[in-house]
């Protein structure tokens, strides 16, 4: 099992100075609109994955007027089943975040730095559900790339080492067709030297990410069933103009078009997903309900892949899910709190005694953390 035992935030977004000590089950966070309940789930997805959910933008996540932030927080690992009884037993990990305003952010592991951010990545994983972030359906296909990216790279290291790779060799073969253009001279040599190694690398994300949707369908198939009693077919196609036995050739014979367009014009970075709801797209044809029961339902199955890939569960977040959800989903979540399908919960709620009554009433034993009140 996986949980978060203690967190401290120093000029963390609305919070100045704050300790915080969790239940290793469930954790429920009350507290008014706007008095930082969100902030907290959000500084646990930070320490988890090195950046917020909510902004790319770190510099954002530091209280307005100080000079830095401070998250940190220890992580216990071990291979007992959760139980509220046994004494906290395993491997204690301390994790922090500092950044200060306008350098670089640095992470240590028992006071150790990583050499590299993305070594931390997957090591404590989090799965955060907002009910109202249907972003992932309505906005571009930067939005799902983002998030099969975060998926596999959680349970993946080797498939984030890729992408990284992948999007520093991006951004030099973008900048090198820009010079060309501008200088109206094409170093074909130069710009073989950048292709092919993307070209590797494209056609090796390409097959990962293929043989992921083909795993995570079924998974999610079945959520979005059991969440909306089935009444509608869901899928989920991997839109790519990549073909693996043409790609090499096709990405050189592109190469005049890049130029003119001083960008990489074919490639696993213009990918898409495709959600579809009865074989129609679902951000045209689905209702709202229909969306959010879309995204819930790729969060747990993100939830029950990264558990099998694992071995134990990851963190689950759940943002606002009383308010934004409809009783039937409501006691299907708590339903897997109770039953032990989830680990250690954090959710957040406007309402004390809602929380309580729902909580109680499912015979769930809960943290109860008050913020805002001193
Ligand atoms: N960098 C920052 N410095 C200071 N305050 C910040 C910063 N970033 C956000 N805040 C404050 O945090 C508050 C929002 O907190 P949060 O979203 O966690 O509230 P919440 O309790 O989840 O509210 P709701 O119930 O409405 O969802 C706002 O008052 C906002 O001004």
């Amino acid at each position: 099992m996986l949980f978060l035992e203690r967190l401290h935030l120093t000029h963390y977004k609305s919070y100045d100075s704050e300790a915080f000590l969790f239940s290793r089950r469930i954790n429920a966070i009350v507290g008014e609109n706007g008095s930082g309940k969100t902030n907290l789930l959000d500084a646990i997805y930070f320490l988890s994955l090195t950046k917020s959910a909510l902004t790319s933008q770190d510099a954002l996540s530091i209280r307005h007027g100080a000079d830095f932030m401070v998250i940190d927080g220890t992580f216990r690992k071990s291979d007992e089943a959760f139980s509220d009884s046994i004494p906290a037993s395993g491997k204690a990990s301390q994790i922090t975040v500092s950044l200060p305003r306008g350098q670089r952010k640095v992470v240590l592991q028992d006071r150790k730095a990583y050499e590299r951010l993305a070594d931390h990545i997957g090591r404590f994983p989090v799965v955060l559900i907002a009910p109202d972030d249907t972003d992932l359906v309505r906005d571009g296909s930067e939005e799902r790339r983002k998030f099969i990216d975060g998926v596999l790279s959680q349970q993946r290291p080797d498939y984030l080492a890729d992408l990284l790779q992948y999007n520093r060799l991006l951004d030099q073969r973008n900048s090198l067709l820009k010079q060309f253009h501008e200088r109206h001279y094409t170093d074909e040599d130069l710009l073989e030297a950048y292709s092919q190694p993307l070209v590797e690398l494209s056609l090796r994300l390409h097959e990962q990410r293929k043989a992921f949707i083909a795993s995570f369908l079924p998974v999610f198939q079945e959520h979005y069933t059991g969440l909306s009693e089935g009444r509608e077919a869901v899928s989920i196609a991997y839109d790519s103009e990549i073909v693996p036995d043409d790609f090499q050739r096709e990405f050189w014979l592109n190469r005049h078009r890049d130029v003119a367009a001083q960008r990489t014009t074919m490639g696993i970075h213009r990918d898409d997903y495709l959600f579809e709801i009865d074989s129609y797209p679902l951000k045209k044809f689905g209702s709202q309900g229909q969306q959010k029961s879309f995204v819930i339902a790729l969060k747990l199955a993100q939830f029950d892949l990264l558990t099998r890939e694992k071995g134990f569960q990851p963190i689950l977040l759940l943002d606002d899910i009383f308010d934004k959800l409809d009783d039937r989903r409501i006691a299907m979540l708590l339903r897997c709190m109770k039953d032990g399908t989830f680990g250690q919960v954090f959710l957040t709620d406007a309402r004390p005694e809602r929380t309580q009554a729902l909580l109680s009433d499912a015979g769930i034993d809960a943290g109860i953390i008050t913020i805002g009140q001193k």
